[in-house]
């Protein structure tokens, strides 16, 4: 078995969900928006795939990085592939993301357990056939009976606890909301949703993210005394010191680093200088499926909860893997979006929610994503 081809298939559709002017996803108008299916083709017509979003795979990087270190290979050898697209990031000036890079490993991952006729969340280690999710809500806004005061999001804790969420972790409000960033605000709108869920809910906070430490060790008190299970980037991830003085000095778990780089060399490094309390690793974030259970896999060595960031398939694969986590991330959610529709080119989201809460990982080989193939194909833009 040889991989044989690696295209980009950039794909048309709709999106309910603008970004401002800081990258935060808002509810907005139905506009048109592209992404793009990554395809791993071997020479037995194998294939491996996974939906990615439109400029993480464009030709110029497949040409460049990905097919001289795939093209003719054993494509069951994902972690010798993955390490020769890995070590081109280092003088690729940047071009090379640790989302191509995530792009490739997802689709090679889809690919083993298509030829093993296993689910990858199995081939992973298949901890649990099912998982917890928490309702991780879009960043707060100034929408009338969206996400606009501290009754908002109260009522839509209600809502999701209704919905069968057994955990919600609460985005606060962010610039360039007006009014934001403020601490105040954030507790206030934490306050309201622990007034709403009672006092043994689960909840979390992801507030404004470039916070002072004065500012942030006032907010991680308020939690703590609210009884928050944690609170995460608050502050600059490049400033580990700034999270060791946190983690030190504050009553409140600190979960981290999400966005930092670096991977799992990173998350190692937090973990060494008791930087966070709980690791956070997403598949997009350190490169893929094969370094986020090496993240899981250090924090287990030290008794340290690995919480998965991020939606989708690549994501859920591992939250079922592993034993050291506590919930999915299932989300953004907010009043007005309809998480549960799929999109045009799926048959059916990735990540199902049944009334409990649970979502259950699937038994179809590879990653579980059920594309619309001929939706995609129609709307095909390259
Ligand atoms: O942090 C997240 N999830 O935990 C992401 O969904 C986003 O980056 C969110 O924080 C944001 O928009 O800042
Ligand atoms: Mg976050």
């Amino acid at each position: 078995m040889k991989i044989e081809t690696v295209e980009a298939i950039t794909f048309r559709h709709s999106t309910n969900t603008v970004r401002d002017s800081d990258g935060h996803g808002h509810p907005g108008p139905v506009s048109q928006t592209t992404s793009s299916l990554l395809v791993i083709t071997c020479d037995d017509g194998t294939q491996g795939r996974v939906v990615c979003r439109g400029g993480d795979v464009r030709e110029y990087l497949l040409e460049r990085f990905v097919r001289p270190n795939l093209i003719g290979k054993d494509p069951l050898a994902t972690e010798k592939l993955w390490y020769g697209v890995y070590k081109w990031q280092r003088l690729s000036g940047g071009e090379l993301t640790d989302r191509a890079l995530a792009a490739v490993d997802l689709a090679l991952w889809d690919l083993k357990g298509k030829a093993a006729g296993m689910p990858v969340w199995k081939l992973l280690g298949g901890y649990r056939p099912k998982i917890l999710a928490y309702g991780s809500t879009m960043c707060g806004d100034d929408l009338e009976n969206g996400l606009a005061t501290p009754e908002d999001y109260a009522n839509f804790a209600d809502w999701m606890v209704k919905r069968g969420y057994k955990a919600i972790k609460l985005h606060g409000w962010m610039p360039p909301v007006p009014g934001a960033p403020d601490v105040r605000m954030d507790y206030k709108a934490c306050a309201a949703v622990r007034e709403v869920v009672g006092p043994d809910f689960p909840l979390m906070l992801d507030p404004h993210h470039f916070y002072s430490r004065t500012d942030v060790l006032w907010l991680a008190e308020k939690l703590a005394d609210l009884d928050y299970r944690w609170m995460e980037e608050p502050m600059e991830e490049a400033s580990m010191s700034s999270y060791k003085w946190l983690t030190q000095n504050s009553r409140l778990n600190i979960l981290g680093p999400e966005t930092m780089t670096g991977k799992h060399w990173t998350r190692g490094e937090w973990v060494k200088h008791d930087a966070c309390d709980l690791v956070r690793s997403g598949v997009w974030d350190v490169g893929g499926i094969s370094p986020a259970m090496k993240c899981a896999n250090m924090a287990e060595c030290f008794h340290i909860s690995c919480e998965i960031h991020g939606t989708g398939a690549g994501n859920l694969s591992v939250a079922l893997a592993i034993p050291n986590t506590s919930f999915y991330e299932r989300g953004l959610l907010h009043p007005f979006i309809d998480y549960d529709e799929p999109k045009e080119y799926q048959n059916r989201i990735d990540d199902e929610m049944d009334a409990d809460g649970y979502i259950h990982g699937r038994e179809e080989p590879g990653l579980g994503q059920d594309l619309n193939m001929d939706y995609i194909e129609a709307n095909r833009v390259n």
